[in-house]
């Protein structure tokens, strides 16, 4: 059979989130690296596509995402998913609003909603404001991402910004009454001309109900924890199979593993620090070095470590000196920078035999995986709610990737991970 429910992630850390949660499910999904090149001969009922457009300006995350959606038709997907952070990183002109208007454009959809929320990790929406943990977003650590920083918790005003047509809330009260109440009032709303409903969730009972009243939306848009109920609701209307996911033998994999953090926030801060305080071996990038000296200096410590005992590189710093990096750099140069140096890490890595790939933050997971020249993976065992093991080829050998999320996993994450894999 061909593709059902096509999704669109904005960052790579993302779309392996979303596909571990649909994998819930028990059905098959498939994870594509970028828009595939080939035609969708060998879809998987559910199938994601992960881009790397968070950050990028707003006319090539609207191509890359509308190509993405050209190829999910082409597979046979009848329902979309816009899958972006559930603390809804993005600047102030995208790009979850631009994405979101051309897919519904695109879709012929005049209106959609949007649910950041991810409860098992600890966000939430309440009366349109997001919460991590008790915090507002804008009290939150995300106040100092390096890229996106969140300085308004409400996502009307976020959303705002982004598009061009008017937006909305329904709010917990009525998601707490129900399916039915929930789909009046987006009738209602959307007889009003509002095109874009925030939509109020704080726990997987509500994401249920907000699932099944959109269950014939042909696009949602949200955090992956929104997508988690979509599979079996999909197939009680017949729009899919009950097909249980086949279950590929795992690769065996090269022993030797690295551990590559860019991620700033405030868990990975911790769990850089954890891994640190165990005794791992470590190595310490400084953006201002690198500008000087690129990453020789890296790459000759990856040469001189045994991989059996799963070093760390990480430029993981605090708020504090990601600043005055910042200052110095600008954020964008200092982050590629960085980028460019996890990248050439991982593949030095890999040559040196690495079969095991940890790897923490969004676009450093999408700036390691395109240097690996991954373009597939399957979905292995979920280690934290969100981050599952995923298994691919790179270059001749198979290799297991585990992109973590900056905030997700708690803070034995790194040795956590390496430790599943052994038991999978
Ligand atoms: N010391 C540093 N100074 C400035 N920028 C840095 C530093 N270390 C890493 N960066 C950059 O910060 C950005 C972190 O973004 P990334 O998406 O990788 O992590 P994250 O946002 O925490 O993860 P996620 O998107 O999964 O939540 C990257 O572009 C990275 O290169
Ligand atoms: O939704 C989340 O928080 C994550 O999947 C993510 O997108 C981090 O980049």
């Amino acid at each position: 059979m061909g593709c059902v429910l096509g999704a669109i992630a904005d960052d790579f850390t993302g779309a392996t989130d979303l596909a571990s949660l649909l994998a819930r499910s028990g059905m098959p999904v498939s994870l594509r690296i970028g828009v595939p090149k080939t035609p969708p001969d060998d879809a998987a009922p559910l199938d994601v596509v992960a881009l790397k457009i968070r950050t990028s300006p707003v006319d090539e995350a609207r191509a890359q995402s509308l190509a993405a959606l050209g190829w999910l038709r082409t597979a046979g997907a009848t329902r979309f998913f816009w899958k972006y952070c559930s603390t809804f990183d993005s600047t102030p002109e995208g790009n979850i609003g631009p994405v979101a208007e051309a897919l519904m454009t695109a879709l012929g959809a005049d209106q959609t909603v949007y649910c950041p929320a991810f409860p098992e990790n600890g966000r939430t929406v309440f009366m349109g404001n997001l919460f991590v943990g008790r915090l507002p977003l804008a009290e939150s650590p995300m106040k100092d991402h390096p890229l996106t920083p969140m300085k308004d918790s409400n996502l009307m005003r976020l959303l705002a910004s982004q598009v061009k047509g008017r937006t909305g809330l329904v709010d917990r009260l009525t998601v707490a009454s129900g399916a039915e109440a929930l789909h009046s009032e987006l009738q209602q709303l959307k007889d009003a001309g509002v095109s874009h409903v925030v939509v109020d969730a704080v726990s997987n009972d509500d994401l249920l109900i907000i699932a099944e009243a959109c269950r014939d939306h042909v696009l949602l848009t949200g955090g992956s924890a929104l997508a988690m109920p979509l599979p079996a609701l999909y197939h009680a209307d017949g729009l899919l199979p009950q097909t249980v996911m086949a279950q590929r033998a795992r690769p065996t994999l090269a022993p030797q593993a690295i551990v590559l953090s860019g991620s700033c926030s405030d868990m990975t801060n911790r769990q850089v620090a954890a891994y640190i305080a165990a005794g791992r071996p470590a190595y310490r990038l400084d953006p201002l070095t690198l500008v000087r000296n690129g990453p020789g200096a890296a790459l000759d410590w990856i040469a001189a470590q045994d991989l059996a005992k799963a070093p760390l590189i990480y430029a993981t710093a605090d708020p504090e000196t990601v600043r005055r990096t910042q200052a110095d750099l600008g954020p964008v140069v200092a982050g590629e920078i960085v980028e460019k140096a996890l990248a050439a890490c991982a593949t030095a890595a890999r040559d040196k035999g690495a079969g095991r790939f940890v790897v923490a933050g969004g676009e450093t997971s999408g700036a390691v995986t395109q240097a690996l020249d991954v373009d597939r993976l399957d979905i292995g065992p979920e280690i934290a709610p969100g981050v599952p093991w995923c298994f691919c080829h790179t270059g001749e050998r198979p290799a297991a990737l585990a992109l973590k999320s900056g905030n997700f996993g708690t803070e034995g994450f790194f040795a956590d991970a390496l430790a599943r894999l052994e038991e999978a």
